[in-house]
């Protein structure tokens, strides 16, 4: 069968050559590898990246190999290959099982994220003066005002804190704190992120027809619609009484920049309900997550609490503007670390080959092949940071003026990849940079923080699968702080 397989099965003779991690490299028994993997994901690729640093290995999923090119080289090959050969959009797709959890083909994939691209690069630029009233009235509504400690579950009242001030930056207020609105993104995050497993499980040709009993998409739709469609009609209004050129609310929120664009899904309140949806699945999860790693962190250590607290209080003395923000270089390298340390998972920058595709070594990565970075082992690499493995907060702080680059929070580089790297790295990461870095400084600037028992150990994170989630039972202890820093 192994003979027959890698003589008639372009992908397994493509790949036959590489070595495999976590199980046999042999065609059918590699279930043994896929089956390995769900349980020890992040173990098998940080031992494939020791054993093979420099060259290549490859993982079973059970219905393809997923590559790891850990050859600097190759991997920029890899990175700067054309998007119809190689796509991160597709791979995105796959994972989430759009079709089932988003309601839309690969080609509706790649033109909202298109779309979303172009607006978050280019216009949105919600200003921070706006973004500290939504975040002043976050903190109002989900942390104790309390002098005295009170206990808060830290994942939750993160997401809590980040769907209320991301949706200012992307349907802009009252929407941003409507109960309802907020509960239905939940719902719909929700049911992405179950829906994208129980249908990975599934063989393929089940999914289509559970699918026509299981619509985790329309009823989504519809409600966002009804609360979409005063707010858009308001803002249709306000641009043509303005003029495009004149409109001065254009550049306030995503949904603004998009009434004023000139794509085709501007003009329909359900495709702008859609990419809406889309933007918080990007956006909410990954910087609450991220910034759950970062309170645990400071909650363990007083001390980095007070270093970042003097630094705020002399920057934003004046205020939370955008040339204030910048000279937080303490933070920005706290933040920087924490996402460097703790990231997201696994892997990055994973992309579905479209066609085959030839690297310059020969090796060619067949149709239908997922092709990732192995982030974690790579970022812990002591060669590439040294101590990697220990949480250094000052690590990327440069003094002003010093000669060598200093690499910022939204900074992307080959060794560097919590946002990926090169074209499709995550256009989100300037918004996410700078609501990480105005919610640090305000908590520390505002409260104490202790984790339970005064303990000095981040509490134990979780994996599933390849995504690395911060401990979402654990509380942090909070106190408001009464003189003014
Ligand atoms: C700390 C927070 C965040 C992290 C760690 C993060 C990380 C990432 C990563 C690793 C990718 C894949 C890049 C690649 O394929 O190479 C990505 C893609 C993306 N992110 Fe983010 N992200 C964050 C926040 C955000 C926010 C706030 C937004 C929106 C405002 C956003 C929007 C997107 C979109 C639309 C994509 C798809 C891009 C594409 O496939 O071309 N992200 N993000």
């Amino acid at each position: 069968l192994t003979w027959a397989s890698r003589r008639f099965n372009h992908a397994e003779k493509c790949l036959q050559d590489i070595p495999a991690v976590g199980g046999p490299n042999l065609p059918f028994f590699s279930y043994f590898g896929a089956i390995h993997f769900l349980v020890r994901a992040n173990k098998i690729i940080s031992d494939g990246y020791s054993e093979y640093k420099g060259s290549s290995f490859k993982i079973a999923q059970f219905n393809r190999w997923l590559v790891f090119v850990t050859d600097p080289a190759l991997n920029e090959e890899l990175r700067k290959a054309p998007e119809d050969q190689m796509s991160s959009p597709a791979a995105l797709h796959q994972y989430d099982q759009g079709l089932y959890t988003m309601g839309f083909g690969l080609d509706g994939m790649l033109y909202y994220i298109e779309v979303l691209r172009d607006q978050l690069l280019r216009h949105v630029n919600p200003s921070p003066a706006m973004l500290y009233d939504e975040m002043q009235a976050s903190f109002q509504g989900f942390i104790p005002q309390n002098t005295e400690w009170t206990p808060i579950p830290a994942l939750s009242t993160s997401l809590k804190l980040f769907l209320r001030m991301s949706n200012r930056a992307f349907v802009g207020a009252p929407l941003c704190s409507n109960s309802e609105y907020l509960d239905l993104v939940t719902e719909f995050m929700n049911n992405v992120f179950k829906g994208a497993s129980f249908y990975n499980c599934l063989p393929a040709f089940v999914r289509p027809i559970l699918a026509r009993w299981l619509d985790l998409v329309n009823p989504c739709l519809d409600r966002a619609v009804r609360l979409l469609t005063p707010i858009y009609a308001t803002r249709v209004a306000e641009l043509e009484a303005a003029g495009k050129a004149e409109w001065a609310g254009a550049s306030d929120d995503l949904l603004s920049c998009l009434v004023a664009s000139h794509y085709s899904a501007a003009r329909d309140v359900r495709e702008l309900a859609r990419i809406l949806l889309v933007v918080n699945l990007a956006a909410v999860h990954t910087v609450s997550q991220s910034f759950t790693s970062v309170l645990f962190l400071l909650a363990s250590r007083p001390a980095w609490q007070a270093e970042l607290r003097a630094e705020a209080a002399a920057a934003l003395a004046h205020g939370y503007t955008r040339d204030a923000l910048a000279r937080l270089r303490k933070l920005d390298s706290f933040v920087q670390e924490s996402l460097r340390f703790n990231g997201l998972g696994a892997l990055a920058s994973t992309k579905l080959a479209l066609t085959d595709f030839a690297l310059s070594n020969g090796t060619v990565i067949p149709k239908g092949t997922l092709v990732s970075a192995p982030l974690r082992a790579l970022h812990l690499d002591d060669e590439v940071y040294p101590d990697g493995a220990s949480f250094q907060p000052w690590r990327f702080v440069r003094a002003e003026g010093e000669a060598a680059p200093r690499q910022s929070l939204a900074s992307t580089s080959p060794t560097y990849l919590p946002f990926g790297h090169g074209k499709p790295a995550c256009p989100g990461r300037f918004f996410a940079a700078l609501e990480l870095k105005m919610v640090t400084a305000y908590l520390v600037l505002n409260y104490d923080l202790k984790l339970e028992g005064d303990a000095t150990e981040v509490p134990p994170v979780s994996w599933f699968i390849t995504a690395r989630v911060p401990n979402y039972k654990a509380s942090v202890l909070v106190r408001r702080r009464q003189e003014k820093a």
